[in-house]
């Protein structure tokens, strides 16, 4: 596509600091109205906590940071295809049905990765700490 198309269109943004500024809008927009989106910012919070706690090493932060803004970015994707389809349509369809469902499939799948980084982190460090 030529740049001419995003010189004819009427909303474009005008400069970096605007498009950091939409970025955050949505964001925030995401964050008000997805519920998935809370209950992952709450689990994070819940992580963070037992990071400080636990004293992870800087490899563990790094490891636990990707997880955690994997799954908002990837749920914030997927709150943009939700969208996107429910602009195009309001009736049922089934492309529509696969767009979604991949969508959350994709969500579902770094979820189950993180969940998984989190527990080789953090099982062994609540072990010792019950049973030693
Ligand atoms: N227009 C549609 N046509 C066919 N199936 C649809 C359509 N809209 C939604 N669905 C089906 O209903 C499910 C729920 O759709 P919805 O838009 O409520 O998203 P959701 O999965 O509840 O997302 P979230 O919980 O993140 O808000 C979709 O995953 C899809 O299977």
């Amino acid at each position: 596509m030529s740049s001419d198309y995003k010189d004819k269109r009427p909303f474009r943004s005008s400069g970096v600091l605007d498009s950091f500024k939409h970025a955050l809008t949505g964001i925030f927009s995401a964050i008000l109205h997805e519920r998935n989106i809370q209950i992952h910012l709450v689990i994070s919070f819940v992580v963070v906590v037992l990071g400080l706690f636990f004293r992870i090493t800087p490899i563990e932060w790094i490891l636990i940071s990707f997880a955690i803004g994997g799954v908002i970015s990837l749920e914030l994707v997927n709150t943009a295809i939700e969208r996107v389809v429910d602009l195009v349509t309001e009736e049922y369809h089934p492309l529509a049905k696969q767009a979604k469902d991949i969508a959350a499939g994709a969500v579902l799948i770094y979820a189950l990765l993180s969940v998984i980084v989190g527990f080789i982190i953090f099982f062994p460090k609540l072990i010792n700490m019950f049973l030693l």
